[in-house]
């Protein structure tokens, strides 16, 4: 079996603060894992850490069972935490512009544009300059952006962060439409209700990836019935 990231053993300090603790994480082929933890507990390190990124000081990342090269960083789709746009071009050449280095071309390029677009709902604002988008509407196309090519592996950095309920919705069934094609995605979020429609999560605090699991299994577990109280549980075993 190939799993598309795996990561061992990573440690990371950024000056005399540690930030990743021996945390070591598995993907396997069509998963949705979901990565959770409070502000500052290491999420966008260690998604930057399995991108090649960042370096760890130690432990070793493998994607599809090898190093972390930029060609492989070619073939995923990742999504910052801040919006990567060239505000001076129209929604529609930002995503020409990331499609074409992505290798796409021609027919095949526009139907997928025409069809991210439609998924992420900006199909009727693609002639708008970004200048005069909102954020809600910068994040949908930063989505659309690391998502048009269809790589296999997604690093999502809180994809939904400042989306209203419905476009989340719709986002989530995007996600599992892609899953259901076999692709792997990995996601960082804060919201609670996304967290149960993730296959794992990790739950990472102050570094320490402390569960790992199935929600269902992870709540059963210990006897309670959200994730968060997961969280609670096991910070109250660590202490
Ligand atoms: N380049 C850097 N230099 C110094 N410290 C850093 C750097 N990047 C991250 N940190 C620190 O590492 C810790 C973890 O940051 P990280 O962004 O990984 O957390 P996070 O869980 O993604 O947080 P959030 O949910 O707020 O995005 C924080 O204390 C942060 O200040």
């Amino acid at each position: 079996m190939t799993y598309p990231v795996k990561g061992e053993h990573l440690y990371k300090k950024f000056k005399k603060q540690v930030v990743l603790d021996d945390v070591s994480i598995t993907l396997n082929e069509g998963e949705i894992y979901g990565l959770i933890g409070p502000s500052g507990s290491g999420k966008t390190t260690l998604v930057r850490i399995l991108l090649g990124l960042e370096k760890a000081d130690r432990g070793e990342v493998q994607l599809f069972e090898q190093k972390p090269t930029l060609n492989a960083f070619r073939s995923l789709g990742y999504m910052a935490q801040s919006d990567a746009l060239y505000t001076e071009l129209s929604a529609y050449q930002n995503l020409d512009f990331f499609a074409s280095i992505q290798g796409l071309r021609g027919k095949e390029k526009k139907a997928r544009i025409r069809a991210i677009t439609k998924s992420v709902g900006l199909e009727n604002d693609l002639k708008k300059s970004i200048d005069h988008y909102s954020g809600g509407m910068k994040r949908r196309l930063s989505l659309a952006a690391a998502l048009v090519h269809e790589p296999r592996l997604y690093l999502l950095d809180e994809p939904t962060v400042g989306l209203d309920p419905l476009i989340r919705k719709e986002i989530w069934l995007l996600f599992r439409y892609l899953r259901s094609k076999g692709a792997t995605i990995i996601v960082t979020t804060h919201v609670m209700d996304e967290v149960t429609q993730c296959d794992r999560v990790g739950l990472l605090s102050e570094g320490h990836l402390i569960a790992q699991g199935a929600p269902k299994d992870l709540m059963e577990e210990y006897g309670v019935s959200s994730i968060e109280d997961v969280f609670l549980a096991k910070e109250e075993t660590r202490k």
